[in-house]
């Protein structure tokens, strides 16, 4: 996955669902942090999607302790259906990350360095600061910030326009009720990944749309 273009990647923590994800996504999103034995599944996976391995911290929105938590993250990356991974930007910084950041050059797995907000919507300098910081440690930038007015949704797409722009490879979106048409919009403004569950009693953040209607609606947009 170059990310190039938009990409659709599908949540989930069940490999299993991948044949009902296929019509619609590009992509897995495997949350191994919602799995019950992530690395088993990655191992008997035998599904057409490539995946994009998260395992999301739980300071950052997830449930992964820190203990192991990127040593299982490398071994995901050294499996073949794994094509990218995504690493919070706080433990990039924090310098946590660099062996798992080390295996996914070694294996050619992208990254997606991301930061969450689950509070509000930093300003719009602030949220291109965080993008371009990002850029600089990974072949994607992500950011979802939690909007609470349309002003705040106006701040994440003008900064995705922005990045875009200047030739960086930016995934963003607004969590929450306000910021969800952003999920459908942003990919117009430059934004590389969409996120949407496979099954939409399972979201994976606030806001999200299911995964038919996102693939829809960004359809229909383009
Ligand atoms: O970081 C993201 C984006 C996301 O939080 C969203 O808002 O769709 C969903 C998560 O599963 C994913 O890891």
């Amino acid at each position: 996955m170059d990310f190039d273009s938009f990409t659709l990647a599908a949540s989930t923590a069940d490999l299993t669902e991948e044949p009902q994800a296929r019509a619609h996504a590009d992509c897995l999103e495997f949350r191994m942090d919602l799995a019950e034995d992530p690395l088993a599944a990655l191992e008997d996976y035998a599904g057409e999607l490539p995946i994009l391995a998260t395992n999301r911290a739980e300071w950052e929105g997830g449930e992964a302790p820190d203990a192991g938590r990127f040593e299982a993250l490398a071994e995901a990356a050294r499996i073949d259906a794994v094509e990218a991974i995504d690493v919070e930007l706080h433990s990039i910084l924090e310098g946590d990350a660099d062996g798992v950041l080390a295996v996914a050059d070694e294996t050619d797995v992208a990254v997606i360095a991301s930061s969450h907000d689950f509070e509000g919507t930093p300003s719009r300098p602030e949220l291109v600061r965080t993008l371009t910081e990002a850029g600089k440690y990974a072949d994607v930038a992500k950011l979802a910030v939690t909007a609470e007015s349309k002003a705040d949704t106006l701040a994440v797409l003008s900064a995705t326009e922005q990045l875009t722009a200047h030739g960086d490879r930016v995934a963003t979106m607004a969590m929450g009720e306000v910021g969800r048409h952003t999920r459908a919009v942003a990919p117009i403004y430059g934004s590389k990944i969409g996120y949407a569950p496979v099954d939409p009693a399972n979201a994976t953040a606030p806001g999200q749309y299911d995964l038919e209607t996102l693939a829809g609606l960004v359809a229909r947009l383009e």
